[in-house]
């Protein structure tokens, strides 16, 4: 008998196809406690969930007890509560490496797009502004040769100072948990504290996961130490950032732009201030998405899915240690 699997996010044909050729799979349209009591047997059947963006709590993994591997279709796994899944020796898998470079590109359109205000002089074009030759009211700020700082200098974090080295010829600082020779060697960058970081680069770009550690990690000391002239980028989890601290020093003048991809609360509501300055670029948590890249993270997590199942997990598992 094939093995039960819940899944909670839709898949492309193809995948969908060869997840049913592995498993008896039942699709839900979310992990919510009505949905759950709705398809209660098919829960307490299950061995494997897969899906993205949903919290997995002891709670659900209660009404969960066959289940021996999640997969996730994401890198991120903060939804996850891995103490609870360790506890019942149920294995995590993500898609690491399926995502790196095109979140990269992302980060790297929101350094571009705020340094020369892209989306505001585009709207200002629209508008009917343009009517005579420019002035330097639509003027924006140089990118090359500018100091780029990485806060967080693991995959996705290589990836931008590679793109920062050569594509920008940008000084890059870096700071993260652990000296990365890789980047010291090829793109010569420097680490150093994150106070170092704040108060030199003209670009502060995060790219981190979120744990108790990194919550809040910017908060309203951290935006004052920034240079005015400073451009800050997050594209790795909202609550990294204390959102009310972040809008004060945009609204004093203590930064002079941010892009933005995540928020301490998604999607964004359309109240927020944020949305009310034109030196904000705010974009739909859109780092991975890509076709391609949305594919290849989906059938990654398929493939994680199958291995983990079937007791082969050579790679993609956040807690080897509970095999089996
Ligand atoms: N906006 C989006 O769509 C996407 C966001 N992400 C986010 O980006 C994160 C990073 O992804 P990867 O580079 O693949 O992960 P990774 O695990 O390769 O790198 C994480 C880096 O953060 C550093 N780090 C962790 N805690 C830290 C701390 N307290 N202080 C300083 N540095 C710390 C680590 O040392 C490492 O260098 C993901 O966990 C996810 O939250 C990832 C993909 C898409
Ligand atoms: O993979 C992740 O962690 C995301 O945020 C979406 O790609």
């Amino acid at each position: 008998m094939k093995p039960s699997v819940i899944l909670y996010k839709a898949l492309p044909e193809t995948l969908q196809k060869r997840l049913e050729e592995h498993f008896t799979v039942t699709q839900v349209k979310n992990l919510h406690p009505d949905t759950v009591a709705q398809h209660a047997d098919a829960f307490a059947r299950a061995e494997g969930l897969l899906g993205s963006s949903e919290k997995v709590d002891a709670a659900l993994l209660d009404k969960m007890p066959k289940l021996r591997a999640t997969s996730t279709v994401s890198v991120g796994y903060d939804n996850f509560d891995v103490e609870a899944l360790n506890d019942r020796k149920i294995l995590l898998m993500h898609t690491p490496h399926a995502l790196t470079e095109t979140v990269a590109d992302t980060l790297m359109a929101l350094v571009l797009t705020t340094a020369r205000r892209v989306v505001e002089v585009a709207e200002r074009v629209k508008a009917g502004e343009w009517t005579k030759s420019i002035g330097p009211d639509w003027f924006g700020v140089d990118v090359h040769g500018k100091t780029m700082g990485i806060v967080g200098m693991g995959r996705i974090g290589l990836a931008l100072a590679r793109r920062a080295h050569f594509g920008f010829n940008m000084p890059i600082l870096y700071n993260a948990r652990r000296h990365h020779s890789e980047a010291e060697e090829q793109f010569n960058a420097r680490y150093c504290d994150l106070d170092t970081l704040l108060r030199e680069a003209d670009y502060v770009c995060l790219i981190l996961p979120l744990t108790d550690e990194t919550r809040h990690l910017m908060g309203k000391a951290e935006f004052e130490k920034m240079k005015k002239s400073a451009i800050f980028i997050n594209a790795g989890r909202g609550p990294v950032v204390d959102e009310k601290a972040l809008i004060a020093a945009l609204q004093n003048g203590e930064i002079h732009a941010a892009g933005l991809d995540v928020f301490e609360q998604e999607p964004l509501p359309v109240d927020s201030p944020l949305l009310a300055m034109p030196n904000v670029v705010a974009l739909p948590h859109i780092g991975s998405a890509t076709h391609e890249t949305r594919y290849n993270m989906a059938a990654t997590a398929v493939d994680n899915l199958i291995a983990a199942l079937s007791g082969r997990v050579e790679q993609n598992c956040v807690n080897p240690q509970v095999q089996r």
